[in-house]
């Protein structure tokens, strides 16, 4: 019998997946010819975000290699679109001028990136973020230049924000709605997000409409709507995407939003197919892999003749792809008259839950913090299953039972690709699966995003119980398998004291390394060798690298030191003067008793600090910023001890220390703490003859009560045993981990025994003398050098 003939246009996600489910349902019965205009074999769009944020290569991302179109007898024709359909003679034409008959013809052409048509948007360094192509132009882009605007705060723009950030560019996001993922979440979450992503680094400008993107070759800047401006010398346009339905359109076939099909993705010509996000079902255009595949599934069964429902249409569900961001939302996000909602928003844990219920069923979620419920949730509410079954499986959770235990075997273990527990259990059992790689080769469990794969890991674990050791270790990045610990002890075996050397001799998976493991890197290196350590500004963090902090803006802060809190009248006029010669926007008191100067110009920076004449108060660094002090005994009442002095003493001491995280103290004369040091990573507290000394406080977002370390009776004595604390938390906290979470981690009981014993202490304040020893003031720095003046400040010299 004559194979049909069947022709997929477009050698992506769904076309593709639709075609490897006809092979397993009835493999050699096609001749298959595929016309992809991208010159590669299919690949994973999804993890294109992830190549950007450097946890993946580009070469690892290919779903189907050459040889399986050749093991498969695909002709498989690169680089070649498909120009014309003639749909009577049943004909495609290529723009390489091939003409090839069809029996089957399926349309999986996709979507094109929507470009704001803004004046301007035809400049070099403007991109949008939907291929290889764009990934390696944002890729490139980074090397030479510093500043990246997106446009477009949703799934995609925050994906290559963080991306670009990683890649070492300075990003503002601008974003119309007045929160981020407006489509994706509702407001309490999309605001916790915006507020986790600025400590990330990213810095958003909301409600705001681009009226222009600026430059003369190459883009300059963006010009607002409001008549703002912000530089930028490479802008991303990630604002939604538009089904690629021209070619359908000019050869006859229905077109609304997308191609029109029913429930058989049939077009209304006959043996015309359509799938993926160009195809329109029931008036829904979809842009997730999860809708896609299952229309490919559909399809699929009706190509090869078996009987099958059709498709119905999808609930989706999301989940942002940004590390150290946990935020899912599924089916309805916005309470509706006919609504009510369970929600729990634990400021503690800096949790959100919301559960939308509709005459008693499920109907929608949006988690923040802790998704793991999500994929539960999706398949409760795809069951339509009403809200008691919900509570049941919470109890069975809060009883200690696993998430993946409690689901039932036709719940959806991986949303992208339809992949039931029930699916994976007997994978596991049948076939003697023992990874999670192995599991995502047998079943497409975790094949697309990924975000599966603990549920996938803990389902192993379940099934096969001790067999089965999942991969705890948390590495440095995903740039090395090592962890911090095994690094540094090959850093002090084999002698490392560059970050490159570090990469080379640990055979780092890329290149030039990520925005995590380079500054920790830096970090590990200085701390091992203060002295012959030379600090890598190339591998710090912007405001590390510039000694200011940026703003919103675009402009710079700047806080000079003033130990313990305390100035005098000159100073004070000094920065008066400064303020005002330099248009300062703001001058603020900060949390820690400092002076902060706000939106000073960056090329202005230099010239702030040479006329100031102060020290750097380190307000950006991940180092020992302020210490707060009380009036202490001198004036207050109630005071017992020179609060004041001590502050100033320690102050001066750690000056510019480098830390793990940043390091803020406080020092009190009495119990009543009005320097606050129950919330400070080093918080003192003089009583009648006595210095208490806390460690571990926390006032940001996850707040912690320090705990008490020792009680002495001398000044002296409260300097050692910080120096003791902090020598040891720099040597064994993780690069970034704050004091608050080191001690959650190895308890104060441990740290108390390290410091509380005679030998070990002395050798921490010789080794945290020998790391003191090394300090140099940077403002000084940076005006003594020209090349850094000229490089970073783009100055030539200082007035
Ligand atoms: C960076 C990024 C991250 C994403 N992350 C996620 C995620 O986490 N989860 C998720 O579910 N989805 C995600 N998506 C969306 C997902 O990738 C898409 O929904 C999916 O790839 C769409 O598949 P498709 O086959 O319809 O289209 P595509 O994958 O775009 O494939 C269409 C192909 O057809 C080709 N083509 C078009 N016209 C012609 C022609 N005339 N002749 C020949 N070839 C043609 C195109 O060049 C393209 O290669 C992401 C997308 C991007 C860009
Ligand atoms: N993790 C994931 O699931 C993931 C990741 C990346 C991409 N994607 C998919 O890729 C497609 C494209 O993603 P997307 O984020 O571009 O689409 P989107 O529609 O989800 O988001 C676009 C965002 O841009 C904003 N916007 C629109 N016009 C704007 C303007 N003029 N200025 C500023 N902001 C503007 C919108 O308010 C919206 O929030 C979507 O289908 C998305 O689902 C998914
Ligand atoms: S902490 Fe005690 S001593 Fe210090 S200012 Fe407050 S009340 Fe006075
Ligand atoms: S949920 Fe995306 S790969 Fe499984």
């Amino acid at each position: 019998m004559d194979k049909k003939k069947l022709v997929l246009i477009g050698n992506g996600m769904a076309g593709i997946r639709t075609i490897e489910e006809i092979i397993k349902l009835l493999p050699d019965q096609f001749e298959i010819t595929v016309f992809g205009k991208e010159p590669y074999p299919n690949y994973n769009r999804i993890q294109l975000s992830k190549v950007l944020q450097g946890d993946t290569e580009l070469k690892d991302i290919t779903l189907n290699e050459w040889q399986w179109y050749e093991d498969n007898d695909i002709l498989l024709y690169p680089g070649e679109t498909v120009t014309k359909i003639d749909k009577d003679q049943q004909v495609v034409y290529t723009d390489k001028g091939k003409e090839t008959p069809y029996d089957y013809l399926i349309i999986a052409t996709g979507s094109n990136p929507f470009m704001l048509p803004l004046l301007g948007a035809d400049k070099e360094g403007v991109t949008a973020f939907r291929d290889i192509e764009d990934c390696e132009k944002m890729i490139d882009a980074s090397k030479n230049y510093k500043r990246a605007a997106v446009i477009g705060g949703g799934l995609l723009g925050l994906e290559a924000a963080r991306g670009l950030l990683n890649l070492g560019m300075e990003v503002d996001v601008i974003h119309i709605a007045d929160y981020l993922m407006e489509r994706q979440l509702d407001q309490p979450a999309g605001e916790l997000l915006k507020k986790e992503l600025e400590s990330q680094g990213m810095n958003f400008l909301l409600e705001k409409q681009t009226a222009e993107i600026t430059g003369k070759k190459r883009v300059t800047g963006l010009k607002f709507k409001d008549g703002g401006w912000i530089p930028a010398d490479l802008v991303v346009m990630a604002v939604g995407i538009k089904p690629n339905v021209a070619l359908a359109q000019e050869s006859g076939i229905e077109v609304n939003r997308g191609i029109v099909v029913n429930d058989h993705m049939e077009t209304n010509v006959p043996n015309i197919y359509s799938v993926g996000e160009c195809a329109e079902h029931d008036q829904m255009v979809y842009g997730l892999v999860a809708p896609l595949y299952e229309q490919g599934q559909a399809l699929a069964k009706h190509i090869c003749g078996m009987n099958h429902q059709g498709y119905k249409g999808s609930v989706l569900s999301t989940q942002l792809k940004v590390s150290g961001v946990d935020v899912f939302s599924t089916g309805l996000i916005n309470e509706t008259a006919e609504t009510k909602s369970i929600k729990v928003f634990d400021e503690w844990q800096n949790t959100y839950k919301k559960i939308l219920v509709q005459d008693d069923k499920l109907k929608g979620a949006v988690l923040f913090g802790n998704t793991k419920e999500g994929t539960k949730l999706l398949s409760l509410i795809k069951k339509g299953a009403n809200v008691e079954d919900y509570l049941e499986s919470q109890s069975a959770a809060d009883d200690g039972e696993s998430i993946v235990a409690s689901m039932s075997d036709d719940e959806i273990i991986c949303g992208c690709n339809g992949v039931s527990k029930g699916a994976i259990v007997s994978a596991i059992k049948s076939d003697g699966l023992t990874s999670v790689e192995e599991v995502k080769g047998a079943t497409n469990a975790s094949r697309s995003c990924g975000t599966c794969k603990n549920l996938v890991s803990d389902l192993l674990t379940d099934t096969l119980g001790d067999e089965y050791e999942a991969d705890t270790k948390e590495t440095v990045c995903a740039c090395t398998d090592l962890s911090r610990d095994e690094v540094i002890a090959e850093i002090k075996e084999k002698g490392l004291t560059h970050t490159k050397e570090v990469m080379n001799v640990l055979e780092w998976k890329t290149e030039e390394g990520c925005s995590k493991c380079k500054p920790a890197l830096n970090y590990y290196l200085g701390m091992v060798y203060p002295k012959e350590h030379e600090d890598e500004r190339e591998s710090r963090f912007v405001n590390e690298r510039l000694h200011a902090n940026i703003q919103k803006d675009g402009t710079y802060s700047v806080v000079p030191r003033m130990y313990g809190g305390v100035t005098n009248a000159k100073d004070l006029r000094t920065i008066a003067d400064v303020a005002e010669k330099y248009d300062v926007g703001m001058i603020k008191l900060t949390g820690g008793q400092r002076i902060d100067l706000l939106g000073v110009k960056k090329e202005d920076l230099p010239d702030v600090w040479k006329d100031l004449g102060m020290p750097s108060g380190y307000a950006y660094g991940k180092s020992v910023r302020t210490v707060k002090t009380c009036v202490g005994a001198e004036f207050c009442r109630f005071g017992t001890q020179d609060s004041t002095g001590m502050g100033i003493q320690l102050e001066k001491k750690f000056e510019g220390l480098n830390t793990p995280h940043k390091v803020k103290m406080g020092v009190s004369a009495c119990p009543r703490n009005c320097a606050e040091g129950g919330i400070k990573d080093v918080g003192i507290v003089g009583l009648d003859g006595v210095w208490e000394v806390y460690v571990g406080g926390n006032g940001g977002t996850e707040l912690r009560k320090a705990e008490l370390l020792v009680k002495v009776k001398s000044q002296q004595e409260v300097l050692e045993y910080t120096a003791a604390f902090l020598q040891y938390y720099r040597e064994n906290a993780r690069y970034l981990e704050r004091s608050s979470h080191y001690l959650e981690r190895v308890g104060i009981e441990h740290v108390k025994e390290v410091v509380n014993d005679d030998q070990l202490r002395k050798e921490l304040n010789v080794r945290m003398d020998e790391a003191l020893g090394v300090y140099k003031e940077p403002w000084n720095e940076v005006l003594e050098s020209e090349t850094t003046l000229k490089d970073l400040y783009q100055k030539v010299t200082a007035k």
